[in-house]
């Protein structure tokens, strides 16, 4: 069977799609996961979920209030914890980020930040005696931790934080303080309620010099009461937008003691006569923020996909109109509109995944060479991964929004659970640095690469930018994917050339450094999201180029096919500069004809991904497609249809209408 999804009593328009499939799901699985070790590793440990009843959900999550959500969360926290080491090798990150996913979903709970920025800041900030000390206790769960950088006066800039750690030789302690209002750290996910312990980072203060934020381990709670320590004020922000299984938290500090061997103190070190040691590279600091930034594309490439299975397995099963045959409606996904609507976000999520685990592997190899005194990685994987995490949300966003409207009514019921989907994966656009504020991260790193390029330096260009330098060439677009490449160097080089150059007349005609910057950032931030969207774009193409299986690469071709001409299409007015209306035209024809080669692989190459009925949390979405019959069995459990008759209406409505009577 090519698609493993098959099931006896499924949905027959579903089977139908499944057997359409050309290719096999469980090898595409092992392209999109890396590897057919952890494709298989992904299948084993949800088949082991399943057998574990306690881990299920003991009632629909949309039916559940906040406080449920936290409960139930942390009731299947303890269960998992029986059950740890048998389920996942615990070393293996990916192995943990599954599991989380399966059993907890997508929207938090009281370890969110301890896998994902707490252990790997000690983990890259720490000395080898502090990991001694608290790695190992974290690791095994003795402990919970966030981070806890954020203020609710200052996110963004974080030379701006207030909150600070003075140094005092006499005590050999720091004071951690907030001196006001606006420096109560606020957002750090699991601060609130769960975390006993915090890197917290603060403002380093010794002998009056202010050195910058500095990352701090600190308790926060008792580890017998669970109760705050005295001189830490801590709590819960309130309800989000989503990602409501998350205590996202405030914390004050009146004059709290800390010793100084709970500095962080890998890159930077304060002596116990106060002497202190800047880091090897300024930004060093900064790098649990990379870490998660390079895994964003992954993570948000995921979350699209979930809102795409439900799409796409929904409209091969929602019959609505005539096509030809007017003795039978169609299935939804036949109509040319929905193809455009779903399939160029099927190709992003796979270009995302593949540009994931390059960045992930990029990261983890820039630990080692940190490790190893060398920091020379660091601009270009800061520079990378601000753009692909700016980019990467904003689409995703934009796909999951596509794909509740294209589940009609029904996919703005949660039913459907792609308005959590939504909330959840564009917290993304905000976190880990505001997309804006990324963007023009990485046209510093882009208008420096010009003016490489100016002072006749292009050696010196980092990775990607060597298009920078060269100049606009003929475009054959008949000569396939590597044309559309071209395309987008010529869009993207024309842009970082104009918005660089715009921002050094603004400097020539007088203007500050300051004020040029800011007066260019809207083409700045142009420029960045072309760059970006080559690197995607090549990522792609070499990863399909890279693939052996005869089948897998044909179907991953012609998603490349729809992507390439749905992104050119997409930048037209840039690529106007180089491409004719009349090639946009033939483009069109082209992306038109590539959603129709791509349309009986749809179900299969959503399938692949292996996200399970319990991950995915829609009814919409099941693996079954039994849509209608499940839709009116989630809707008969709502609370609200426990009784026939609600209270309030026996309060309110009917003394209402009975005095209405007389
Ligand atoms: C991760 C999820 C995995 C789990 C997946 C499963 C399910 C997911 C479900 C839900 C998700 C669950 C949990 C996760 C949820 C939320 C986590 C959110 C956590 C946070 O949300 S946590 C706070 C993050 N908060 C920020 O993100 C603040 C942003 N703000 C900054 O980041 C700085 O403020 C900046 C950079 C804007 C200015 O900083 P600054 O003022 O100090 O910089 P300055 O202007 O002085 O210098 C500039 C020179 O530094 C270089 N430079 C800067 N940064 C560098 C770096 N990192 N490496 C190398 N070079 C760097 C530049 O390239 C330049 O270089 P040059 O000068 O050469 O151009
Ligand atoms: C779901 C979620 C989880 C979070 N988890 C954590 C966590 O675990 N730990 C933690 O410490 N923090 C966390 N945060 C906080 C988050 O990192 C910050 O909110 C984020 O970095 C943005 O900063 P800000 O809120 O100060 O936005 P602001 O910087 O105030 O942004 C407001 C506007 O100002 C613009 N702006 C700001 N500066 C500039 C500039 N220099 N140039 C141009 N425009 C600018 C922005 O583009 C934006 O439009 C979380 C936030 C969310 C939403």
């Amino acid at each position: 069977m090519l698609n493993k999804s098959i099931m006896d009593g499924d949905n027959p328009d579903l089977t139908e799609e499944r057997m359409k499939g050309a290719f096999d799901t469980d090898k595409m699985a092992a392209v999109i996961y890396g590897s057919e070790k952890f494709a298989i590793r992904r299948r084993e440990i949800t088949e082991s979920i399943s057998r574990i009843p306690q881990l299920a959900d003991s009632k629909p999550f949309s039916f559940m209030t906040r406080e449920e959500k936290i409960s139930e969360s942390c009731r299947k926290l303890s269960v998992l914890s029986e059950h740890w080491n048998q389920l996942i090798d615990t070393n293996n990150e990916e192995e943990a980020l599954h599991l989380y996913r399966e059993v907890l979903g997508l929207e938090g709970h009281a370890f969110s930040l301890h896998e994902t920025m707490f252990i790997p800041s000690l983990v890259a900030q720490a000395n080898d005696e502090q990991q001694e000390k608290w790695l190992g206790r974290a690791k095994r769960r003795e402990i919970i931790g966030c981070y806890a950088q954020t203020e609710m006066g200052h996110g963004t800039n974080l030379r701006a934080l207030e909150t600070t750690a003075t140094y005092y030789p006499s005590t050999q302690e720091f004071i951690l303080h907030t001196p006001t209002e606006t420096a109560l750290k606020w957002w750090p996910g699991a601060l609130g309620k769960s975390s006993n312990y915090a890197v917290v980072v603060a403002d380093l203060v010794i002998r009056d010099t202010h050195y910058g934020a500095h990352p701090f381990m600190v308790q926060l709670r008792d580890e017998k009461t669970h109760n705050p320590l005295p001189g830490i004020t801590v709590g819960d922000i309130g309800p989000k937008m989503a990602f409501n299984g998350a205590d996202n938290g405030f914390l004050g500090f009146n004059q709290y003691k800390l010793p100084r061997d709970h500095m962080l103190m890998r890159h930077s070190r304060v002596e116990e006569n106060g002497t202190y040691t800047k880091p090897p590279h300024a930004k060093i600091g900064y790098s649990s923020m990379v870490k998660v930034r390079s895994r964003m594309a992954m993570d948000q490439g995921l979350f699209m996909v979930s809102a795409l299975v439900i799409a796409v397995r929904y409209s091969a099963v929602r019959r609505q109109g005539f096509l030809d045959d007017k003795s039978r409606e169609v299935k939804v996904l036949d109509y040319q509109t929905q193809q455009h609507r779903l399939f160029p976000s099927i190709a992003r999520a796979y270009a995302f995944i593949f540009c994931g685990f390059e960045t992930i592997q990029l990261y983890d190899q820039l630990l080692i060479d940190v490790k190893n005194g060398d920091t020379s990685g660091m601009s270009d994987l800061h520079a990378l991964t601000s753009g692909l995490k700016s980019v990467v949300t904003h689409q995703t966003g934009e796909g999951i929004e596509q794909a509740r409207m294209a589940c009609g009514g029904h996919g703005y019921s949660m039913a459907s659970y792609i308005s959590e989907i939504y909330g959840v994966a564009i917290g993304g656009c905000t976190y880990e640095g505001e997309n804006m504020v990324m963007l023009l991260q990485l046209a510093r790193y882009l208008v420096k690469s010009v003016e490489l390029v100016k002072t006749g330096k292009s050696k010196e260009l980092g990775p990607m930018m060597n298009y920078l330098a060269e100049p606009d060439t003929q475009i054959d677009l008949t000569s396939g994917p590597e044309a559309y490449v071209k395309v987008f160097q010529h869009a993207a080089r024309r842009q970082v050339w104009k918005a660089t150059d715009k921002f050094h007349q603004l400097m020539e005609s007088g203007q500050s450094r300051d004020i040029a910057w800011n007066n260019s950032a809207v083409e700045l931030t142009r420029a960045s999201r072309l760059h970006t969207r080559l690197y995607i774009m090549e990522t792609f193409i070499r990863r399909v180029s890279s693939i052996s299986d005869v089948s897998i690469k044909k179907v991953l071709i012609d998603l490349v096919n729809v992507h390439v001409n749905y992104e050119v299409l997409d930048i037209g007015t840039y690529a106007l500069e180089h491409v004719s209306s009349t090639q946009l035209d033939s483009i069109r024809s082209q992306l038109y004809s590539s959603l129709d080669t791509l349309r009986p692989n749809a179900v299969s190459l959503i399938d692949s991904f292996q996200i399970s009925d319990m991950q995915l949390r829609s009814v919409l979405g099941r693996r079954d497609g039994h849509v209608y019959t499940n839709l009116f069995e989630w809707a008969k459990a709502s609370p609200l249809n426990q009784t026939h008759v609600l209270p309030s209406v026996n309060q309110y409505l009917k003394p209402m209408m009975d005095k209405a009577k007389l």
